[in-house]
């Protein structure tokens, strides 16, 4: 019984009828039918399975990166620190994740490692398109993409020209007064740091801009250690030098002003 609570009435579920199933809703014969491995090599069904989950993953943070954006472009701060929170919280999932596959021993990745070339993470397009849309918008990456559909490109290419992370939160500061030129943003960010009871709502989301610089971070770094302890020093099925390749992207930032502001302090 309700009797006076405040609020709507409470529903009582289950007596639709059998219109919706579990199943139905979340597509399950759909998705299920989509881990087949092309060998018969134990651990191949591990190395897809592990592979799709992350691009569910990299769809969502997709969504919530550009709900994120919308927000830091119209002003509501607190919207975008929410949605902040959850692609922090995701992006620890994708850090953690790695160990699963660890779990795979290299003897048994080579069983099924030769057929994989020239496949490999470069031609993952969703997370090129989280790199374009945090601001790291390299462009070389599009001749890259070997085996690419011409709906993948212009993804892509939309990617490229949309505003990123970055320009929505110079949105956010200019909306306040404090100015964004080239010249002028170092000063600004200052005042922001250095004002938190005018600007601590800036702080703050300058620090979740941050934060979800250092987990992609930390995933590359997660990401080249796994692959140092799979292959050792051999170079990619993708074509790169391997481990020395992505070494080198680990060093990327995608807010450096913010990790150059940390000098200043
Ligand atoms: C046995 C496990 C893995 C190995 C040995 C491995 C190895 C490599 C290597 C060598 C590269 C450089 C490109 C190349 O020449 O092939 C690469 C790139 C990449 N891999 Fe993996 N990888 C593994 C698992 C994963 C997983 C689980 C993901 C998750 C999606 C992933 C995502 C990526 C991405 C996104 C790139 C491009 C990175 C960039 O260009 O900065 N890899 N991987
Ligand atoms: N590039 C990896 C192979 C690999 O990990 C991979 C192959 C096909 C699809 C995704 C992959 N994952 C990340 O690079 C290697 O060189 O062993």
């Amino acid at each position: 019984m309700d009797g006076d609570a405040p609020g709507p009435p409470r529903r009582q579920f289950g007596e639709e009828g059998g219109l919706l199933s579990y199943g139905g809703y979340l597509r399950l014969p759909e998705l299920l039918a989509q881990q087949r491995p092309q060998s018969q090599a134990p651990d191949e069904l591990l190395f897809i399975t592990i592979h799709q989950v992350y691009e569910l993953w990299f769809k969502l943070l997709l969504h919530e990166l550009e709900g994120a954006r919308e927000a830091m472009f119209a002003g509501e701060l607190w919207q975008a620190r929410h949605l902040f929170r959850r692609v922090h919280a995701v992006e620890r999932v994708l850090i953690e994740q790695v160990e699963v596959l660890e779990t795979m021993t290299p003897q048994d990745f080579m069983a099924f490692r030769a057929n994989l070339a020239p496949a490999s993470g470069f031609q993952s397009v969703q997370f090129r398109e989280l790199e374009f849309l945090s601001g790291l918008r390299d462009e070389r990456y599009l001749g890259s993409f070997r085996h690419i559909s011409e709906e993948e490109l212009a993804r892509l290419r939309r990617r490229l020209a949309e505003p990123t992370l970055w320009d929505a939160y110079l949105t956010a500061l200019s909306r306040r007064g404090l100015p964004v030129s080239d010249k002028e943003i170092m000063s600004s960010l200052l005042a922001v740091a250095r004002n938190r009871g005018s600007y601590d709502d800036l702080w703050q989301l300058a620090e979740d801009l941050l934060t979800h610089d250092e987990t992609a971070a930390l995933w590359r770094m997660r990401h080249v250690q796994m692959v140092e302890r799979q292959i050792g020093t051999k170079s990619g099925t993708g074509g790169s030098t391997g481990a020395p390749y992505l070494r080198g992207r680990t060093r990327l930032h995608y807010f450096p002003l913010l990790w150059e502001l940390r000098a200043w302090l």
